[in-house]
Protein backbone atom coordinates (compact mmCIF):
# COMPACT_ATOMS: atom_id res chain seq x y z
CA UNK A 1 0.00 0.00 0.00
CA UNK A 2 2.77 2.08 0.65
CA UNK A 3 4.42 2.62 -2.85
CA UNK A 4 7.97 4.15 -1.67
CA UNK A 5 9.55 6.77 -4.23
CA UNK A 6 11.96 5.52 -6.45
CA UNK A 7 15.28 5.80 -4.35
CA UNK A 8 18.30 4.16 -4.34
CA UNK A 9 20.38 3.10 -1.41
CA UNK A 10 22.52 4.85 -0.21
CA UNK A 11 26.47 4.42 0.62
CA UNK A 12 27.13 2.58 3.50
CA UNK A 13 23.65 2.29 4.59
CA UNK A 14 23.91 -1.39 3.91
CA UNK A 15 26.80 -2.23 6.31
CA UNK A 16 24.90 -0.64 9.01
CA UNK A 17 22.18 -2.79 9.02
CA UNK A 18 21.51 -5.90 10.29
CA UNK A 19 18.07 -5.67 11.62
CA UNK A 20 14.62 -7.12 11.98
CA UNK A 21 11.98 -5.40 9.59
CA UNK A 22 9.29 -6.83 11.61
CA UNK A 23 10.57 -4.59 14.27
CA UNK A 24 8.99 -0.97 14.85
CA UNK A 25 11.36 1.63 14.74
CA UNK A 26 11.93 2.16 19.33
CA UNK A 27 9.60 4.94 20.70
CA UNK A 28 11.72 8.41 20.67
CA UNK A 29 10.93 10.03 24.10
CA UNK A 30 8.98 13.43 24.53
CA UNK A 31 7.92 15.38 21.24
CA UNK A 32 8.51 15.58 18.30
CA UNK A 33 8.30 17.58 15.35
CA UNK A 34 9.95 17.59 12.09
CA UNK A 35 11.13 20.13 9.73
CA UNK A 36 11.63 20.74 6.36
CA UNK A 37 13.11 23.35 4.57
CA UNK A 38 10.99 24.79 2.15
CA UNK A 39 14.18 25.50 0.03
CA UNK A 40 15.10 22.56 -0.08
CA UNK A 41 15.90 20.49 -3.34
CA UNK A 42 15.21 16.90 -1.77
CA UNK A 43 11.70 17.53 -0.42
CA UNK A 44 8.98 14.70 -0.25
CA UNK A 45 8.51 12.98 -3.11
CA UNK A 46 5.71 13.59 -5.08
CA UNK A 47 3.58 10.70 -5.45
CA UNK A 48 0.05 9.45 -5.42
CA UNK A 49 -2.64 11.99 -7.60
CA UNK A 50 -6.05 11.50 -6.60
CA UNK A 51 -9.01 11.62 -3.92
CA UNK A 52 -7.38 10.98 -0.37
CA UNK A 53 -8.68 7.97 1.30
CA UNK A 54 -10.93 6.92 -1.92
CA UNK A 55 -10.50 6.46 -5.37
CA UNK A 56 -10.13 8.51 -8.30
CA UNK A 57 -12.81 10.39 -9.77
CA UNK A 58 -16.14 8.39 -9.05
CA UNK A 59 -14.14 5.11 -8.07
CA UNK A 60 -14.93 4.40 -4.55
CA UNK A 61 -13.21 2.16 -2.02
CA UNK A 62 -13.25 0.34 1.01
CA UNK A 63 -11.25 2.40 3.60
CA UNK A 64 -10.16 2.12 7.09
CA UNK A 65 -10.87 3.68 10.34
CA UNK A 66 -9.22 4.06 14.14
CA UNK A 67 -11.92 3.44 16.56
CA UNK A 68 -11.84 4.48 19.99
CA UNK A 69 -15.29 3.64 21.78
CA UNK A 70 -15.38 4.24 25.59
CA UNK A 71 -11.90 4.55 26.93
CA UNK A 72 -11.69 5.33 30.21
CA UNK A 73 -8.07 5.99 32.18
CA UNK A 74 -6.91 5.15 35.69
CA UNK A 75 -3.41 4.57 36.61
CA UNK A 76 -2.60 1.57 38.36
CA UNK A 77 -2.41 2.44 42.12
CA UNK A 78 -4.82 5.65 41.73
CA UNK A 79 -8.59 6.17 42.57
CA UNK A 80 -8.16 9.04 39.56
CA UNK A 81 -10.09 8.62 36.12
CA UNK A 82 -8.11 10.26 34.00
CA UNK A 83 -10.19 9.38 30.88
CA UNK A 84 -14.01 9.26 30.75
CA UNK A 85 -16.15 7.57 27.71
CA UNK A 86 -13.25 8.66 25.14
CA UNK A 87 -14.86 8.51 21.75
CA UNK A 88 -13.88 9.11 18.01
CA UNK A 89 -12.88 7.94 14.76
CA UNK A 90 -10.22 8.38 12.50
CA UNK A 91 -10.73 7.70 8.92
CA UNK A 92 -7.27 6.45 6.94
CA UNK A 93 -5.32 9.17 5.37
CA UNK A 94 -6.59 11.65 7.21
CA UNK A 95 -5.15 14.46 9.92
CA UNK A 96 -6.85 14.50 13.46
CA UNK A 97 -6.21 17.25 15.98
CA UNK A 98 -7.07 16.54 19.42
CA UNK A 99 -6.57 19.70 21.59
CA UNK A 100 -7.24 21.43 24.64
CA UNK A 101 -6.47 22.67 28.30
CA UNK A 102 -3.23 21.38 29.81
CA UNK A 103 -3.81 18.89 32.16
CA UNK A 104 -6.63 17.73 30.64
CA UNK A 105 -5.41 14.17 29.51
CA UNK A 106 -4.37 14.74 26.11
CA UNK A 107 -0.60 12.57 26.45
CA UNK A 108 -2.81 10.51 28.55
CA UNK A 109 -4.80 9.56 25.64
CA UNK A 110 -2.15 9.58 22.82
CA UNK A 111 -0.08 7.01 25.30
CA UNK A 112 -2.76 4.22 25.59
CA UNK A 113 -3.03 4.77 21.46
CA UNK A 114 0.11 4.00 21.37
CA UNK A 115 0.50 0.94 23.74
CA UNK A 116 2.52 2.79 26.05
CA UNK A 117 -0.28 2.03 28.72
CA UNK A 118 -3.63 -0.17 28.80
CA UNK A 119 -7.18 1.30 28.97
CA UNK A 120 -8.95 0.57 32.15
CA UNK A 121 -12.47 0.30 29.88
CA UNK A 122 -13.00 0.46 26.03
CA UNK A 123 -11.49 -0.29 23.19
CA UNK A 124 -8.97 0.75 20.63
CA UNK A 125 -10.00 -1.05 17.16
CA UNK A 126 -9.30 -1.06 13.49
CA UNK A 127 -12.20 -1.38 11.23
CA UNK A 128 -12.49 -1.87 7.86
CA UNK A 129 -16.11 -0.04 5.96
CA UNK A 130 -17.01 -0.49 2.46
CA UNK A 131 -17.37 2.06 0.26
CA UNK A 132 -20.87 2.46 1.08
CA UNK A 133 -20.00 2.67 4.86
CA UNK A 134 -21.08 -0.62 5.63
CA UNK A 135 -18.65 -2.61 8.54
CA UNK A 136 -16.93 -4.94 6.15
CA UNK A 137 -15.51 -7.72 8.88
CA UNK A 138 -14.70 -7.66 12.30
CA UNK A 139 -12.75 -4.99 14.13
CA UNK A 140 -9.40 -5.88 15.65
CA UNK A 141 -6.88 -4.47 18.15
CA UNK A 142 -4.36 -1.68 17.15
CA UNK A 143 -1.44 -2.79 17.72
CA UNK A 144 1.93 -0.95 19.22
CA UNK A 145 3.60 -2.36 16.44
CA UNK A 146 1.63 -0.51 14.21
CA UNK A 147 1.51 2.69 16.16
CA UNK A 148 4.53 5.78 15.42
CA UNK A 149 4.89 8.39 18.16
CA UNK A 150 6.80 10.92 18.36
CA UNK A 151 7.10 12.95 22.20
CA UNK A 152 7.81 16.43 22.58
CA UNK A 153 11.79 17.61 22.17
CA UNK A 154 13.10 14.22 20.71
CA UNK A 155 16.41 15.38 20.40
CA UNK A 156 16.54 15.23 24.14
CA UNK A 157 16.64 11.68 23.57
CA UNK A 158 19.21 11.12 20.85
CA UNK A 159 21.71 9.05 22.26
CA UNK A 160 24.19 7.96 19.37
CA UNK A 161 26.86 9.41 17.49
CA UNK A 162 25.92 8.80 14.38
CA UNK A 163 22.67 9.23 12.41
CA UNK A 164 22.58 5.89 10.85
CA UNK A 165 22.57 4.53 15.29
CA UNK A 166 20.34 6.82 16.39
CA UNK A 167 17.91 5.33 13.55
CA UNK A 168 18.81 1.64 14.01
CA UNK A 169 18.98 1.71 17.79
CA UNK A 170 17.47 -0.71 19.95
CA UNK A 171 16.77 -2.51 16.92
CA UNK A 172 17.14 -6.15 17.15
CA UNK A 173 20.85 -7.29 15.43
CA UNK A 174 20.80 -10.54 13.81
CA UNK A 175 22.23 -12.34 10.75
CA UNK A 176 20.27 -11.38 7.98
CA UNK A 177 19.86 -11.77 4.56
CA UNK A 178 21.67 -9.45 1.75
CA UNK A 179 18.45 -9.02 0.43
CA UNK A 180 16.86 -8.29 3.82
CA UNK A 181 19.52 -5.72 4.08
CA UNK A 182 18.61 -4.46 1.00
CA UNK A 183 15.09 -4.02 1.73
CA UNK A 184 16.10 -2.07 5.71
CA UNK A 185 18.23 0.21 3.45
CA UNK A 186 15.20 1.15 0.91
CA UNK A 187 13.18 1.94 3.83
CA UNK A 188 15.48 4.17 5.70
CA UNK A 189 16.24 6.04 2.28
CA UNK A 190 12.45 6.36 1.59
CA UNK A 191 11.93 7.62 5.31
CA UNK A 192 14.84 9.98 4.92
CA UNK A 193 13.35 11.15 1.35
CA UNK A 194 10.01 11.53 2.95
CA UNK A 195 11.34 14.02 5.63
CA UNK A 196 13.92 16.15 3.41
CA UNK A 197 17.05 14.54 4.45
CA UNK A 198 18.04 12.32 2.55
CA UNK A 199 20.86 14.62 1.77
CA UNK A 200 22.76 14.32 4.60
CA UNK A 201 25.72 12.23 5.70
CA UNK A 202 24.57 9.52 8.20
CA UNK A 203 27.70 9.43 9.76
CA UNK A 204 27.01 13.12 11.03
CA UNK A 205 26.54 13.13 14.69
CA UNK A 206 22.51 13.53 15.54
CA UNK A 207 23.71 16.44 18.01
CA UNK A 208 25.27 18.43 15.27
CA UNK A 209 22.05 19.09 13.18
CA UNK A 210 19.83 21.90 13.41
CA UNK A 211 17.10 21.96 15.70
CA UNK A 212 14.54 21.56 12.73
CA UNK A 213 16.67 18.70 11.42
CA UNK A 214 17.04 17.18 14.59
CA UNK A 215 13.29 17.03 14.45
CA UNK A 216 12.98 15.46 11.18
CA UNK A 217 15.35 12.95 12.02
CA UNK A 218 12.95 11.56 15.00
CA UNK A 219 10.25 11.64 12.45
CA UNK A 220 12.04 9.50 9.95
CA UNK A 221 12.91 7.43 12.88
CA UNK A 222 9.29 6.49 13.32
CA UNK A 223 8.17 6.10 9.10
CA UNK A 224 10.89 3.16 8.55
CA UNK A 225 8.50 0.94 9.00
CA UNK A 226 5.24 2.95 7.71
CA UNK A 227 2.90 3.28 11.20
CA UNK A 228 -0.46 2.97 9.92
CA UNK A 229 -1.23 5.59 12.64
CA UNK A 230 1.36 8.12 13.33
CA UNK A 231 1.23 9.75 16.84
CA UNK A 232 2.45 13.49 17.28
CA UNK A 233 2.54 15.20 20.16
CA UNK A 234 2.88 19.25 20.23
CA UNK A 235 4.69 18.68 16.89
CA UNK A 236 5.51 22.56 16.49
CA UNK A 237 6.47 23.04 20.40
CA UNK A 238 9.85 24.70 20.81
CA UNK A 239 10.24 25.66 17.04
CA UNK A 240 11.10 29.33 15.09
CA UNK A 241 8.33 30.54 12.94
CA UNK A 242 10.60 29.04 10.02
CA UNK A 243 10.82 25.88 11.12
CA UNK A 244 7.01 25.60 12.25
CA UNK A 245 5.84 26.69 8.47
CA UNK A 246 8.44 24.04 6.95
CA UNK A 247 6.89 21.37 9.81
CA UNK A 248 3.41 21.97 8.67
CA UNK A 249 4.33 21.98 5.28
CA UNK A 250 5.80 18.27 5.93
CA UNK A 251 2.60 17.18 7.34
CA UNK A 252 1.04 18.04 4.63
CA UNK A 253 2.94 16.23 2.78
CA UNK A 254 2.98 13.23 5.30
CA UNK A 255 -0.63 13.17 5.58
CA UNK A 256 -0.97 11.76 2.11
CA UNK A 257 1.09 8.92 2.90
CA UNK A 258 -0.25 7.97 6.66
CA UNK A 259 -3.04 8.73 9.06
CA UNK A 260 -2.14 11.31 11.91
CA UNK A 261 -3.46 12.43 14.84
CA UNK A 262 -2.26 15.28 16.47
CA UNK A 263 -2.48 16.73 19.65
CA UNK A 264 -1.55 20.68 19.52
CA UNK A 265 -2.42 23.95 21.08
CA UNK A 266 -0.99 25.68 17.94
CA UNK A 267 -4.25 25.26 16.39
CA UNK A 268 -4.24 28.75 13.82
CA UNK A 269 -0.84 26.32 12.01
CA UNK A 270 -2.34 23.48 11.94
CA UNK A 271 -6.02 24.46 10.71
CA UNK A 272 -5.22 23.87 6.91
CA UNK A 273 -4.60 20.22 8.19
CA UNK A 274 -6.97 19.24 9.83
CA UNK A 275 -9.85 16.66 8.68
CA UNK A 276 -11.51 16.41 12.19
CA UNK A 277 -10.75 17.81 15.93
CA UNK A 278 -11.56 16.83 18.87
CA UNK A 279 -11.51 19.06 22.25
CA UNK A 280 -10.44 17.61 25.49
CA UNK A 281 -11.61 18.89 28.41
CA UNK A 282 -10.94 19.14 31.77
CA UNK A 283 -11.68 15.73 33.43
CA UNK A 284 -10.36 13.76 30.62
CA UNK A 285 -13.85 14.37 28.54
CA UNK A 286 -13.52 14.72 24.64
CA UNK A 287 -15.80 16.47 22.56
CA UNK A 288 -16.11 16.44 18.87
CA UNK A 289 -14.95 19.66 16.98
CA UNK A 290 -16.19 20.94 13.77
CA UNK A 291 -13.71 22.38 11.56
CA UNK A 292 -15.52 25.20 11.59
CA UNK A 293 -14.22 26.31 14.88
CA UNK A 294 -11.00 25.50 13.51
CA UNK A 295 -10.82 27.11 10.69
CA UNK A 296 -12.73 30.42 13.31
CA UNK A 297 -9.64 29.54 15.26
CA UNK A 298 -7.36 30.31 12.62
CA UNK A 299 -8.11 33.47 11.61
CA UNK A 300 -7.15 34.94 15.16
CA UNK A 301 -3.02 35.44 15.58
CA UNK A 302 -2.44 33.71 18.52
CA UNK A 303 -3.94 30.71 20.26
CA UNK A 304 -3.50 30.31 23.71
CA UNK A 305 -5.98 27.28 25.58
N1 LIG B 1 0.14 8.20 36.53
C1 LIG B 1 -0.60 9.26 36.89
N2 LIG B 1 -1.19 9.30 38.10
C2 LIG B 1 -1.95 10.33 38.48
N3 LIG B 1 -2.17 11.41 37.70
C3 LIG B 1 -1.59 11.44 36.50
C4 LIG B 1 -0.79 10.37 36.03
N4 LIG B 1 -0.36 10.69 34.78
C5 LIG B 1 -0.87 11.90 34.50
N5 LIG B 1 -1.59 12.35 35.53
C6 LIG B 1 -2.35 13.62 35.59
O1 LIG B 1 -3.35 13.53 34.59
C7 LIG B 1 -3.63 14.82 34.07
C8 LIG B 1 -3.57 14.76 32.56
O2 LIG B 1 -2.20 14.71 32.15
P1 LIG B 1 -1.80 14.81 30.62
O3 LIG B 1 -0.32 14.91 30.55
O4 LIG B 1 -2.43 13.70 29.87
O5 LIG B 1 -2.48 16.19 30.22
P2 LIG B 1 -2.32 17.04 28.89
O6 LIG B 1 -3.68 17.42 28.46
O7 LIG B 1 -1.51 16.29 27.90
O8 LIG B 1 -1.53 18.31 29.39
P3 LIG B 1 -0.47 19.23 28.59
O9 LIG B 1 -1.26 19.94 27.53
O10 LIG B 1 0.03 20.15 29.65
O11 LIG B 1 0.59 18.31 28.05
C9 LIG B 1 -2.63 15.76 34.69
O12 LIG B 1 -3.26 16.44 35.74
C10 LIG B 1 -1.55 14.83 35.20
O13 LIG B 1 -0.91 15.38 36.34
Amino acid sequence: MHSGPNVSTPPGLMSALTLSPSCRPRLIGRPIVVTPSSSSSSGPPRRRVGLRGGGIAGIRCDYTCFEIKEVGYRPPGTQVNLLKDVSFSLREKSFGLIFGQSGSGKTTLLQLLAGLSKPTSGSVCVQRYTDDGAPKGTPHSLTPEKVGIVFQFPERYFIADTIVDEVTFGWPRQKSSMQLKEQLALKLQRAFSWVGLDRISLDKNPQSLSGGYKRRLALAIQLVEVPDLLILDEPLAGLDWKARADVVKLLKYLKREVTILVVSHDLRELACLVDQSWKMEMGGILRKDSNRRISTISSFPLIII
